[in-house]
């Protein structure tokens, strides 16, 4: 052999030995003590965070965090309702975010989620990877990156998806250790579901799809007369529950990757958990604003599903993660909607003259098949339902 043929052959088992090490996670990396971003996380430079140095992040983190409409779920369900259904309306369509206080779930449920959620990422590699799937409908399947099996360049991140429903079906797929994972994960999945639930009620009201009888306090159909009302409400309650636990290990060197590219959700709504490291950041006005975590809430997002559903009102807004030089971050997003298998379309009652029809219908089989055939880097799949004109 000659020696370049040599160089060739070293080098290509150099090259599929890292890649090896890719495939096993930030985590990996990380417990390893790598100092050095490899390059295959290091994005080109118009997609890297604007943190040029590491003290920028913080100089970024105090300058830029947006404050979020913040919406008190107490108020939503109190004599306040209708004005609080206007905070709602109002984030749903200037920032297609909001964070979530007094929402009724207790802090030692979400508290818990979070710590299980940490010992899950502390177990031995040997242990997660058991996992491990590239098939999108597993009931559970641990990972890294956004789509570990196309991205051209990796991402920080780490994450175990949990099919949640139907639970009684997904459950014994999902992880046995640590010993109370599942206790604990199903009690917040469940609680989490119910509060989507009672969002969504709002959600509808807020739409102008429902009213609330103020004297009873029971929600009814519009009383147009058409027994027309949209029937969704009925469809998420047997509706899809996907719960993404991300963890992201601290990074050597942070302002050359994300922890989550920019993206937009696809459900209805995502309720996220998160701990008190900073991570989110949500586009806005052209810019990529911190959201700053508030202890015991939830930040809750609009999905693609919700902005098809209601014509284009309320918006799903693309957003992203930035990772950290000595933290390690988690968080849970709950993404919720129809069973997977339903078609989703914009509500008839939303579809006038003078807002036409906006999405063709869509389901999950047809966001699958577009983000396994595509690298996701921008809320490419909802311009893809977008009707012209
Ligand atoms: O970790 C975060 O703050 C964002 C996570 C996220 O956007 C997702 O899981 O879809
Ligand atoms: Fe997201």
């Amino acid at each position: 052999m000659s020696p370049t043929m040599v160089m060739t052959v070293e080098t290509r088992k150099e090259d599929d030995e890292l890649e090896s090490q890719y495939q096993k996670g930030v985590k990996h990396l990380s417990d390893n003590g790598i100092e050095k971003l490899p390059n295959k996380y290091i994005l080109p430079v118009s997609e890297r965070p604007n943190l040029l140095l590491i003290k920028e992040l913080a100089y970024a983190c105090k300058h830029n965090n947006l404050k979020l409409p913040v919406i008190d779920f107490a108020e939503l369900q109190g004599p306040n309702r209708s004005q609080a259904l206007n905070s709602l309306a109002n984030a749903c369509e200037d920032y297609g975010f909001f964070q979530l206080v007094n929402h009724g779930i207790h802090s030692e449920v979400m508290r818990r989620m979070m710590e299980v959620s940490e010992r899950f990422f502390e177990l031995p590699f040997e242990e997660r990877e058991k996992y491990m799937s590239s098939n999108m409908y597993a009931p559970v399947r641990y990972g890294t990156s956004f789509n570990q099996t196309k991205d051209g360049v990796f991402s920080w991140r780490d994450f175990l998806k949990l099919m949640c429903h139907p639970l009684s079906d997904m459950l014994p797929h999902w992880p046995s250790s640590p010993l109370d994972f599942r206790k604990l994960a199903i009690t917040y999945a469940n609680e989490n579901k119910y509060l989507f639930l009672k969002l969504m009620e709002a959600i509808e009201e807020s739409l102008g799809l429902t009213t609330t009888k103020t004297t009873k306090n029971k929600k009814t159909d519009d009383g147009d007369g058409d027994g027309n009302g949209d029937n969704i409400l009925e469809e998420l309650k047997d509706g899809s529950q996907l719960m993404v636990v991300n963890c992201y290990p601290p990074c050597p060197e942070p302002h050359l990757t994300l922890g989550i590219p920019p993206h937009s959700d696809y459900g209805f709504l995502t309720l996220l958990l998160q701990d008190e490291v900073q991570g989110l950041q949500i586009q806005f006005q052209q810019e990529w604003l911190t959201i700053e975590p508030i202890p015991n809430s939830f930040v809750v997002n609009v999905g693609d599903h919700l902005e098809i559903f209601s014509n284009g009102r309320y918006k799903s807004v693309l957003h992203r993660a930035i990772v950290n030089p000595t933290k390690s971050r988690i968080s849970v997003a709950s993404l919720h909607s129809v069973p997977l298998k339903t078609a989703l379309r914009p509500s008839p009652k939303l579809i006038t003259k003078a807002n036409p029809r906006r999405y063709m219908d869509t389901d999950f089989a047809t966001f699958l098949k577009y983000v396994s055939s595509c690298e996701p880097k921008t809320k490419n799949f909802l311009d893809s339902r977008k009707l012209n004109g």
